[in-house]
């Protein structure tokens, strides 16, 4: 197979500790690990070996790029069997803000509660001009449909502007979501980027990266 060369050095990925019930569920993970791997880029990731995480984790190992996971402490008896290299952190602000500063970009996969809370948080910090990394949402079978329909509602009553709108990259499959966000630009308005933020310096740094945060 041909590899493919990517602007990003590593992505995190957010997506279910659950397999879902449909089986493309699973497969959009691991066909969503296999182009990383087909990209020669690495993943980061909330640890452990269960549902989509596993899934995922195990086709970018398998696929010989570096996998790292983030784990909480005190969830490392829940995750499983873990795969690649695990750092443990303590606490689970820490263990988010770590698998942002490791990224050039995330991606989410299906997935529940922790899937949607770790996504709104990176597109809030994108809004507010903490980080400048694309954020893609993988709609696999229009399962976020109804999310995006929310965020086009919260738009049309002005709480979310369009600009902030355009931060979510959604595609639905991994090849194609991948390819949109290797062309992805942020936009910034002019407050946002007249913000100084503490965070900016600890969620860009990314040892050997090329790319701009
Ligand atoms: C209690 C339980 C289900 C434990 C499963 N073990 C887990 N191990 C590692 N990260 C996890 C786990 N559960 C949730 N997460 C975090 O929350 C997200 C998934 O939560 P959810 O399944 O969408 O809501 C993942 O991206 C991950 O960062």
């Amino acid at each position: 197979m041909e590899e493919t060369k990517s602007r990003f050095k590593r992505i995190c990925v957010f997506c279910g500790s659950s397999s879902g019930n449909k089986p493309s569920y699973q497969e959009a993970a691991i066909q969503l690990g296999n182009e990383l791997v087909e990209r020669k880029i690495d993943l980061v990731y909330g640890g452990g070996s269960v549902g989509l995480m596993g899934l995922v984790s195990q086709a970018v190992h398998h696929g010989g790029r570096h996998v790292l996971g983030q784990i909480y402490m005190n969830m490392l008896q829940i995750t499983g069997e873990t795969i690649g290299e695990v750092k443990a952190v303590a606490d689970m602000h820490q263990r988010k803000a770590e698998m942002a500063r490791q990224a050039n970009a995330f991606i989410a996969l299906p997935g529940g509660y922790g899937t949607l809370e770790e996504l709104l948080e990176v597109i809030t910090w994108a809004q507010l001009g903490i980080h400048r990394k694309p954020v893609g949402l993988l709609n696999v079978d229009g399962y976020y449909n109804s999310l995006l329909t929310f965020i086009d509602k919260a738009v049309d009553e002005g709480f979310i502007s369009p600009m902030a709108r355009r931060i979510i990259v959604s595609a639905p499959n991994a090849k194609e979501l991948v390819r949109q966000l290797e062309e992805y630009e942020p936009e910034f308005d002019e407050i946002t980027s007249k913000l100084v933020w503490d965070e900016v310096d600890r969620l860009s740094y990314v040892p050997g990266s090329e790319v701009a945060t």
